[in-house]
């Protein structure tokens, strides 16, 4: 084939990928438009006009804070319009670290079908604030919450106040995370039935006026089926399971590591608690769920969990996985959720068959006139 020639073919392919984007891209628009308009008739016909957010249980004194700042996320409702700005999301995904919350978001942009340029970077909502990272994707929300409770538990008030002043419907919560596994191949994906602390019980504990409070660590069950049946219907070469997830406070005594700066235990008594875990059937362990569970269940949010595991901890207490692996493991449960919110928003998350049969029609097009 001449250089010439194959240039042609190149160029031909790259028009042909673009008409393809374009298309995919007009679909998308066209059944966003068609949500956005039935959900206006639907607020119309319940005749809301004023409508608020339908989080519960929120401290009656938000109405008075004017303006409410949002001191960790650096914004606050005078210098920013909480219903245009944030009134859409349906969906807000948290995880730890800052650069997970821009990659979903880059990814579900492009998974929902709203990502135009490739070049077009997201901007850091909360970079103002110096302490979390927030990212906007059409509906969804991406927003990093650093490790442990305390810090999850600051980002959360403030988010959850963020939805209740921009007047947001049904926000669905989701923490992406990764997690050491008891007893399941590196890579695993498992979605939490039931959030536990050490002691194994649901119970997320405070301490107000010095006294210790509890509340009930419950997730949406039936979320976090819906997330497994939606993994079930793929082919995938590694497990997504609901599991149960104990929360640590600390991640190495812990976690009952004998890696961290300090270790007053022996290998069998790690070897027994580990094995204690397993025998009440805990899959995997974290440091968020239970605050997430039960601070979401508390203002009447549906949430999940869904993590994937990087460690067999009744193998090895070292996370030795390269960063490729990492990022392998780490698109798993961002696939799963991409899925879940195309469903959601699109009511099926089948969204490019047809511009890959266009794209193979172009490819034996190209062939017959090149080769
Ligand atoms: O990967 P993320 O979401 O940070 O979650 C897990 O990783 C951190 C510990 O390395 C803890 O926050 C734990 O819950
Ligand atoms: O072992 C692990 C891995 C990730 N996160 C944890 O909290 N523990």
């Amino acid at each position: 084939m001449s250089k010439k020639t194959s240039s042609n073919c190149m160029l031909a392919r790259e028009v042909c990928q673009l008409k393809a984007l374009v298309r995919a891209q007009n679909k998308q628009l066209c059944l966003l438009v068609k949500q956005v308009k039935d959900n206006c008739k639907q607020e119309g016909q319940s005749g809301s006009e004023t409508k608020e957010s339908t989080l519960r249980n929120l401290n009656p004194c938000i109405k008075c804070l004017n303006p409410d700042f949002l001191y960790h996320l650096g914004m606050d409702t005078e210098s920013t319009n909480f219903p245009n700005v944030f009134g859409d999301v349906r969906f807000v995904c948290l995880s730890g670290p800052a650069q997970r919350a821009e990659k979903f978001a880059s990814y579900f942009m492009e998974a929902i079908g709203l990502k135009l340029n490739a070049a077009v970077k997201l901007k850091d909502l909360a970079a103002g604030g110096h302490r979390y990272a927030m990212f906007k994707a059409g509906p969804v929300l991406c927003v990093s919450h650093g490790i442990g409770c305390p810090s999850l538990s600051i980002v959360l008030n403030e988010l959850i106040k963020m939805m209740h002043h921009a007047k947001c419907h049904d926000p669905v919560f989701i923490r992406i995370g990764s997690c050491g596994g008891i007893g399941l191949e590196s890579g695993t994906v498992i979605i939490t039935k039931e959030a536990v602390n050490a002691e194994l019980t649901p119970k997320y504990e405070v301490i107000v006026h010095g006294k210790p409070v509890q509340y009930p660590a419950q997730l949406d069950e039936d979320l976090a089926k819906e997330l497994h049946s939606i993994a079930d219907s793929c082919n995938a070469d590694y497990d997504t399971i609901l599991g149960k997830t104990m929360c640590a406070h600390d991640f190495y005594e812990g976690q009952s590591r004998l890696d961290g700066a300090f270790c007053d235990y022996t290998v069998e008594a790690k070897k027994a608690y580990l094995q204690k875990l397993a025998d009440n059937c805990v899959t995997n362990i974290e440091m968020e769920s239970l605050g997430f569970a039960a601070i979401t269940h508390r203002a009447g949010i549906r949430a999940a969990v869904v993590c994937f595991t990087i460690v067999n901890r009744l193998e090895n207490d070292q996370v030795t996985a390269s960063p490729e692996t990492m990022g392998e493991w780490q698109s798993r449960p961002q696939e799963l959720i991409a899925r879940y919110i195309r469903k959601s928003i699109y009511g099926s998350d089948d969204t490019c068959e047809e511009d890959d049969e266009e794209l193979k029609k172009c490819d034996c097009d190209e062939n017959a006139g090149c080769c």
